[in-house]
């Protein structure tokens, strides 16, 4: 794992050396998860579960309808057989997603050299562009390009990294996003060891230390999502429990009652 890229002293872009430590966090208040909950879950369904060949159409079967609000974002895992063993799509089906439909792209790059690609995603029309921490070298400088080019900048860790080295990055971006599976491949199974990830990030934004969306990805479904929900995630990634569901706009509201009913302020 690369270390981030952090520039220290009077002028860093993160401030004086004050960094953030997570031994404030270790013992994580269930009212600091709890008092969250205020927005309204989002389910983001994953194209990688879809039919590739009918995307247009696939996308709008979760984009919903007067009356029932549809997928909050489309996430779009790219892959590039290098960073993680599988290979997917890249920028020219992005730009033909964000021509076929309204919902907010959500591009996750599980490739190397981040700092290369990932502004593209940006300037394709992506709403979120999530790079990994392990696969950048300069994760400040990532954001920066992200969110000069209109993105929201967000960075993700595979379930064994650890969040504490990425804390000051953190404060640089929109969204965190813990994979709750190895990343590479759908249909895998939910890890929930990485909830304690999820509950140590909801206490820093609950404490004002940081303000970014948590977001999860991998194993989400309506076994699952209920005590994601309850950990304190804002946005809930899930590809086959969607789209392998007989009606993919009804398993997106589904989803998303259970989360809301889960988050104890509700
Ligand atoms: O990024 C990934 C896998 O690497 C995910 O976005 C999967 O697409 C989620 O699929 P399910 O686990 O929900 O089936």
């Amino acid at each position: 794992m690369r270390a981030p890229s952090v520039r220290r002293g009077p002028d860093s872009p993160i401030g004086p050396h004050r960094p953030l430590r997570l031994g404030a966090v270790s013992a994580v208040s269930e009212s600091a998860v709890s008092s969250t909950a205020a927005r309204r879950p989002m389910i983001a369904p994953s194209i990688l579960s879809a039919d590739f060949a009918r995307l247009a159409e696939e996308a709008a079967s979760v984009a919903g309808t007067e009356d029932s609000p549809g997928a909050d974002w489309l996430h779009v895992d790219v892959m590039d057989n290098h960073f993680v063993p599988n290979l997917t799509l890249g920028l020219p089906v992005v730009m033909a997603l964000r021509a076929a439909t309204d919902i907010p792209l959500d591009c996750h790059l599980m490739i190397e050299d981040p700092e290369r690609w990932a502004v593209g995603y940006a300037e394709a029309g992506a709403h979120n562009v999530t790079v990994h921490a392990e696969a950048a070298v300069d994760l400040l400088g990532i954001a920066r390009d992200l969110r000069a080019a209109g993105a929201r900048a967000g960075l993700s860790l595979k379930p064994d990294t650890p969040l504490e080295p990425y804390l000051d990055v953190l404060r640089h971006y929109d969204t965190l996003l813990v994979m709750s599976v190895e990343p590479g491949f759908g249909g895998q199974s939910f890890l929930p060891a990485t909830l304690a990830k999820v509950r140590q990030a909801r206490h820093l934004v609950e404490t004002g230390h940081l303000r970014l969306l948590i977001e999860i990805d991998g194993g989400i479904n309506a076994e699952t999502i209920e005590e994601a929900a309850e950990a304190g995630v804002d946005c809930f990634v899930a590809g086959s429990a969607v789209y392998s569901a007989p009606d993919a706009g009804l398993a997106v509201t589904t989803l998303r009652d259970k989360a809301a009913a889960a988050r104890p302020a509700h």
